[in-house]
């Protein structure tokens, strides 16, 4: 089953160069791909135009199946395709922890009691015990992308794009994730300058490089 597909995409920044010219990438049910790259090469970027947070001047977006047109095309596929962004900032926006990584369910129609045992336990998954009363700003780098993975978790979408989800995390977090993330059934795109943790998490490894994706 194909839960993202973007065909024949262009894309540029406003008075930039393009980042993509006629680029193609298909997420499918149970494909666990990794991504890697330059910098610059525009990872992160595909990752936004995948969830409609900009738009292609050319080619499509397809999420599950369907071609997404509207905001609210793009809205059912957020509730099935989760992003990590690659700055913590970007996805954190409540006073507490317990509050971010519960707003997804909440959003998603969980009561109060409901959703916060999805706190609890997403956030013991993945080694953050007692955080939830912590305030989200005054946390580190390495906490913040934590706290970030839960959010995201906690929604329990199909699948997920995580941008370098690793970057800034302690070993002993590290492994926590990746076993999070290897029990799952989830699918998944993940980005990363991080070899190794792209070869223990995914059976394909593809390179983006001149705006195309090319398999390693
Ligand atoms: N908001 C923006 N406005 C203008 N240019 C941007 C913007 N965001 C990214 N870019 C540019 O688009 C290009 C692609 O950026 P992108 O962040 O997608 O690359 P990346 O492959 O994820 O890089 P990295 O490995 O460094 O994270 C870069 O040249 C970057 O400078």
């Amino acid at each position: 089953m194909e839960l993202l597909r973007l065909e024949d995409v262009t894309f540029a920044y406003p008075g930039r160069p393009p980042v993509h010219q006629g680029l193609n990438f298909t997420l499918n049910k149970g494909d666990r791909l990794g991504i890697w790259g330059p910098n610059g090469a525009g990872k992160s970027t595909m990752f936004l135009l995948a969830m409609g947070l900009v738009a292609p001047s050319q080619g499509r977006i397809h999420g599950l199946g369907q071609l997404c047109q509207s905001e609210n095309d793009f809205r059912r596929l957020r509730r099935q395709v989760g992003l990590l962004f690659q700055d913590p900032d970007d996805q954190l926006f409540c006073p507490t922890v317990a509050e971010d990584v519960a707003f997804g369910p909440r959003n998603l129609g969980l009561g109060k009691d409901e959703a916060l045992r999805v706190v609890d336990r997403t956030l013991a998954d993945l080694g953050l015990e007692g955080y939830q009363k912590r305030v989200t700003y005054q946390l580190s780098g390495g906490e913040k992308r934590l706290v970030s993975l839960a959010a995201v978790l906690a929604m329990e979408p199909q699948a997920i794009l995580l941008d370098e989800p690793s970057n800034g995390l302690d070993e002993e977090h590290s492994v926590r994730l990746e076993r999070r993330l290897l029990d799952s059934p989830l699918s998944w795109a993940i980005v990363s300058h991080d070899r190794g943790f792209l070869q223990r998490l995914c059976q394909r490894i593809l390179v983006m490089q001149d705006g195309a994706l090319v398999e390693q």
